[in-house]
C-alpha cells in the first residue's frame, strides 16, 4: 500500500511539479512588475533620488567605509534634500543648512539619535551623554557642559603642552625613519650610475606600507590629554599601560557593531567582544581606585593647591570648587552639586563616553590637516612663518614651564593663521562629516509626509559648502578666517562641531586647544610632504568609521632645521 501510493505520486508528481513552477513563476513575476511599477512610480513623486534596483534599492551601492562620500556626490546631483531606498526603506538625506538647523533644534523631542546607536552603547555598559535622550540627556549635559568650560580648560594647559612636546619627540622618530624609506626608494648618485646597464635593474621602489603611519601617534596623544582630564591627571600611577589600547579596541567593537547589519554578539561572543568588554570593566575598575583615591585624599585634607588642573572626576567628587564670586566657578559648583545626586555608575559611563567622543575625532583632525598641509605647500610655509615669528627661540623649547608661561594668552587669538588652518581643514575634512536621526513622530517636510520612523541623515560638508558666505568655497584658504566678518565667522563656523544646537560638542574648547598646541609646538617642526607616488598608487580618500578620516595620505615628515 506503502509503496502503491508512492508509486500514484510518482506517476502524476511531474506533471504537478511542472503546473505548480509555471505558476509560482508567474506569480513571482506580476509580484516583481507591480514592485517594480510602485516603486518607478514612488521615485518619481516626492524627493529625487538616484535609481536603485527592485527591492533592495540603492542598498547595494552603498559601501559602508565610504558612504558619506557617495552621499556627498549625490547630494550635489540631486540636491539640498534627496531620499534614497534602503531595502524598501526611505531615508531622506539633507544638505540643506536652514533644515539642519531646524531639525537639530527640534532635538530631543521631533528627532533622537537612532535607536540602533543608543542600543550598541547600552549594550557595552558605555552609554553616556552622547547616546542619551530626553530628561536622561538633560541631567548629563548639565553636570557635563560646565567641566568643559573654556576656564576650566585654560587649567589643563600645561598638560596639554606636555602631550605636544612628547608628540614632537615621537614624530621626530618617524621623520628619521621617513627619510631612510626616501633614500631607499629614490636612492642618489652612485648606486644609480652602478644599476645602470645591469639586466634587470632595481633603481627605484615604493611600497606605502613601508612608510611608517602617523596617525598612530596622534591618537596615543588625544587618549592621554583626555584620559589625564577625565581623572587620571596626578593619579597616573592607577592607570594601567594596557588601558589606552582597551579603549581602543572598545571604539573599534562600537564601530563594527554600528554597521553590523545582524547583531551578532547578542548571540555568540567573538573574541574582540570579549576584548572590549574586559576594557570596559578594566577603564571601570580604574575610575573606582582614583575615585577611592580622590576620596582618600578629601578624608585627609590633602587637596591639591588652587591653580591645580583638577580633573573632571576630581571636580565631581568636591562638593564645592573654586571662588563663589566667580560666575564659571559657580557654574562648575552647580555641575558638582547635580553630579553628586547620581551614582558612580552613572558618572563613569559618561567618563567613558567623553574619552571615546573626544581622542578619535581630535586624532582624525590632527591626520587630514597632516594631509592638507601636503596638499598646500604655501598655506604650509605660512604656517611655518607665523609660527616660527611669534615663537622665535621658544619654538625649539623642550621647557613645558617655559611655554606654559609664553601662552598666557588664547592661542587662537595669538596664532591667528594657525586657527584659520585648524577651522578650514574641518570646514574642507571634517571628521564627523554626518549624523542620522529618526523621526520620533509623524512630520511634513517640505510639504512631503515623513511618517515616525524615517531616517534622516545631515550631511554637514555640502551643507557648509552650500551656505559658505566666503569666495572660492572648495579652496582651502585659511585666511579666510582672519579676513571675513564675524557674521560670515559664525556662518562657516557652526557645523564643524555640531551646528548651533543644545547639543553642540561639549568638547570644542579642549579640541581646540589641543589641536593648537599639537600643531605650534609639534607640526610646525616639520615639513609636511606627499611621498612621490606612481599613478598605479591608491589615491587618498576619506573613509568612515565612527568617525571619518583621510587614509592612503602617503606623506613622509621631513624634520625642518
Ligand atoms: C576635533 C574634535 C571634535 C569634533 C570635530 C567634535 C564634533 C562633535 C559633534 C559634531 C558633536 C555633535 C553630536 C550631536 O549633535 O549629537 C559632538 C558631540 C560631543 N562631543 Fe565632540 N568633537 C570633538 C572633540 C571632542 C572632545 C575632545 C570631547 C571630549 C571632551 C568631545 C565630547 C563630545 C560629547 C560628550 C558630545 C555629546 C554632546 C551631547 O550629545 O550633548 N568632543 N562632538
Amino acid at each position: 500500500m506503502y509503496f502503491s501510493l508512492n508509486a500514484h505520486f510518482a506517476s502524476v508528481t511531474p506533471n504537478i511539479t511542472v503546473a505548480l513552477g509555471v505558476v509560482s513563476l508567474a506569480t513571482a513575476a506580476i509580484a516583481l512588475l507591480s514592485y517594480w511599477r510602485s516603486f518607478k512610480k514612488q521615485s518619481k513623486k516626492g524627493f529625487p533620488g538616484p535609481p536603485g534596483i527592485p527591492i533592495l534599492g540603492n542598498l547595494l551601492q552603498i559601501n559602508t567605509n565610504t558612504f558619506p562620500l557617495q552621499l556627498e556626490q549625490w547630494s550635489w546631483e540631486y540636491g539640498p534634500i534627496f531620499k534614497i531606498n534602503m531595502a524598501g526603506a526611505e531615508w531622506i538625506i539633507l544638505s540643506d543648512p536652514d533644515v539642519i538647523n531646524q531639525q537639530l533644534k527640534e532635538r530631543p523631542n521631533r528627532y533622537s539619535h537612532t535607536t540602533k546607536l543608543i542600543s550598541v552603547f547600552q549594550e557595552l555598559r558605555t552609554h553616556g551623554l552622547f547616546s542619551s535622550e530626553a530628561s536622561d540627556w538633560k541631567q548629563s549635559r548639565q553636570w557635563i557642559a560646565p567641566q568643559f568650560s573654556p576656564g576650566k580648560v585654560a587649567r589643563s594647559k600645561s598638560m596639554v603642552i606636555h602631550h605636544a612636546l612628547l608628540l614632537r619627540e615621537r614624530l621626530n622618530e618617524h621623520a628619521k625613519k621617513h627619510q631612510i624609506t626616501y633614500e631607499k626608494w629614490f636612492p642618489k648618485g652612485d648606486h644609480v650610475n652602478s644599476a645602470v646597464g645591469k639586466k634587470h635593474a632595481d633603481r627605484v621602489f615604493y611600497n606605502p606600507k613601508e612608510l611608517s603611519p602617523v596617525w598612530s601617534e596622534f591618537s596615543d596623544r588625544a587618549m592621554a590629554v583626555i584620559i589625564n582630564y577625565a581623572f587620571a591627571h596626578g593619579k597616573d600611577e592607577l592607570v594601567p599601560p594596557d588601558m589606552i589600547n582597551g579603549i581602543q579596541k572598545v571604539l573599534a567593537t562600537i564601530n563594527h557593531r554600528l554597521m553590523a547589519p545582524v547583531p551578532t554578539w547578542r548571540f555568540y561572543s567573538t573574541a574582540s567582544d570579549r576584548d572590549a568588554n574586559k576594557a570596559v570593566k578594566l577603564v571601570n575598575e580604574v575610575i573606582d581606585d582614583i575615585a577611592e583615591s580622590i576620596r582618600k585624599d578629601k578624608e585627609s585634607g590633602e587637596r591639591k593647591d588652587e591653580g591645580h588642573m583638577n580633573t573632571l572626576l576630581e571636580s565631581l567628587l568636591y562638593e564645592k570648587v573654586g571662588k563663589e564670586d566667580d560666575v564659571e566657578d559657580v557654574e562648575l559648583a552647580r555641575s558638582a552639586e547635580k553630579a553628586s545626586r547620581l551614582t558612580l555608575e552613572q558618572i563613569k559611563g559618561n567618563l567613558i563616553q567623553v574619552i571615546i567622543a573626544g581622542f578619535d575625532t581630535t586624532a582624525n583632525m590632527m591626520n587630514n590637516i597632516l594631509y592638507a598641509f601636503a596638499c598646500n605647500p604655501t598655506v604650509q610655509a605660512r604656517f611655518h612663518s607665523e609660527v616660527d615669528s611669534i615663537l622665535r627661540d621658544l619654538a625649539v623649547s623642550t621647557s613645558t614651564s617655559d611655554l606654559t608661561e609664553f601662552f598666557h594668552q588664547d592661542p587662537t587669538v595669538q596664532f591667528p593663521y594657525t586657527y584659520g588652518v585648524m577651522r578650514e581643514s574641518m570646514r574642507l575634512y571634517p571628521v564627523a562629516p554626518l549624523q542620522m536621526f529618526e523621526s520620533n513622530e509623524d512630520t511634513v517636510l517640505d510639504g512631503h509626509f515623513m511618517p515616525k520612523g524615517t531616517i534622516t541623515v545631515h550631511l554637514y560638508r555640502p551643507a557648509s559648502l552650500r551656505s559658505c558666505p566666503t569666495g572660492d568655497p572648495f579652496e582651502f584658504k585659511p585666511e579666510r578666517w582672519i579676513e571675513c566678518t564675524d557674521e560670515e565667522k559664525h556662518v562657516m563656523a557652526q557645523d564643524a562641531f555640531g551646528f548651533v544646537c543644545p547639543r553642540i560638542c561639549p568638547g570644542r574648547h579642549l579640541a581646540t586647544l589641543e589641536i593648537m598646541f599639537f600643531l605650534i609646538l609639534s607640526v610646525s617642526r616639520f615639513n609636511v610632504q606627499l611621498m612621490p607616488s606612481p599613478p598605479s598608487a591608491t589615491p587618498a580618500r576619506e573613509r568612515v568609521q565612527f568617525t571619518s578620516m583621510v587614509e592612503d595620505m602617503n606623506i613622509r615628515l621631513v624634520a625642518r632645521k
